[in-house]
């Protein structure tokens, strides 16, 4: 599977652009501020329906513009597919793939396998629990679609669930067989929802180990901890539990939306005690292992999208990098850089067919 060709419309900076890809690596360089991220951000928008960096979709219309549209046509053993995305102001955005409307955004999740590495992954250690259950749920989705609609479904129960909290709490009411009925729908697709995730940790954290130790080239020891509530006893029985206390907070305070991953090096917290080398050698070793896992569980090599690593990385990290596309294990590549000579070297090495787009 691969992307040949990306037209824009009015998305962010782009008025109207065509880029012709290459089969394996496709390079944008130019100066800060040109649109090189941008057009990886296209790109990553046919495969998620949504912007990797601007989750308010209408600011990705170009500014004093009504719409935008991003058309790509993937070659897909053999075939041609073509998926569109768009969003007029005013209107829902629609995606389409050969002409055919998707109902549920989420049926599509999965279909254009992709991983992007991004300054922007430092989100996954300094921000909040959310961030670190979005890459969980991301990895998991695109090779299992049911789990995206188990989600779906627990995070519709889960909003029901605090309305009627606060419902109880405003008119000073309770029901406790109206809230049982919650629970059980709940601890119905909470427990799927903590068993997947569970099976995927248990297979995911060996890959990733194997890759920071590749990546880093050190001998400091990494983890990563499942951590749930759901780990010290069952669901439903801890809803139970906390009744008296999610009435007072009016929201539901157990359950799998609270699950987080804990990131450590040699046994300390990394956001804390990592120095900033091992901080991206650990991103770049999970964005690494979730591409294996991807290609493992759906035997297509994702597209991978590396926005600006030449300047984040040390020459090491980024040979390291490049040695693994010279042993073909990736698909198609997308590389951003604001220095061509240094992005033509680097690519050279592979000696991999590659394209160079100036902006
Ligand atoms: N909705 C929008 N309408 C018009 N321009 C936009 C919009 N959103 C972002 N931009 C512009 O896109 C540009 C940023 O593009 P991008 O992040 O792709 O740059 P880049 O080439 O990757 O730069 P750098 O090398 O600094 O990372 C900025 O000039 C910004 O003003």
């Amino acid at each position: 599977m691969y992307l040949q060709k990306i037209t824009l419309v009015n998305f962010k900076n782009f008025e109207t652009q065509t880029f012709d890809f290459q089969e394996k690596i496709n390079c944008f360089v130019g100066n800060n501020g040109v649109g090189k991220t941008n057009v990886l951000d296209a790109i990553y928008y046919l495969s998620f329906a949504k912007s990797y960096f601007n989750p308010v979709a209408t600011q990705n219309i170009r500014h004093s513009e009504d719409f935008f549209m991003i058309e790509g046509e993937y070659q897909i053993d053999n075939k041609i597919e073509t998926v569109i995305c768009s969003l007029k102001r005013g209107s829902k955005k629609v995606v389409k793939r050969n002409g055919k409307i998707y109902e549920k955004f989420s049926d599509h999740i999965g279909y254009l396998p992709l991983v992007i590495i991004s300054p922007a992954d430092r989100d996954l250690i300094t921000d909040g629990s959310d961030t670190r259950r979005k890459f969980i749920d991301s990895v998991i989705s695109q090779s299992d679609n049911k789990y995206l609609q188990t989600l779906i479904k627990y995070n519709k129960v889960l909003v029901q669930r605090n309305s009627l909290l606060k419902y109880f709490a405003v008119n000073r009411t309770f029901d406790a067989l109206n809230l049982k009925v919650y629970d059980e729908q709940l601890a119905r697709y909470g427990n799927i929802v903590y068993e997947k995730r569970k099976i995927f940790l248990n297979e995911f954290i060996p890959i990733f180990k194997n890759r920071y130790k590749i990546i880093s080239n050190s001998l400091e020891s990494v983890a990563l901890i499942y951590k749930s509530q759901l780990n010290e006893g069952v669901f439903l029985e801890l809803l139970a539990q906390s009744v008296a206390r999610d009435r007072v907070l009016q929201y539901t305070s157990t359950g799998i939306h609270k699950d987080d991953l804990t990131f450590e090096i040699d046994g300390h917290p990394i956001k804390k005690f990592g120095s900033q080398g091992q901080q991206k050698s650990y991103l770049i070793a999970l964005k690494l292992a979730q591409f294996d896992f991807i290609k493992a569980q759906s035997n297509v090599k994702p597209i991978l999208l590396l926005d600006d690593i030449f300047d984040k990385l040390d020459d090491l990290r980024v040979a390291q990098i490049i040695s693994l596309v010279n042993k073909d294990e990736f698909g198609q590549l997308f590389i951003s850089d604001t220095h061509k000579e240094r992005t033509e070297a680097a690519v050279k090495v592979t000696k991999q067919p590659y394209k160079i787009f100036q902006l």
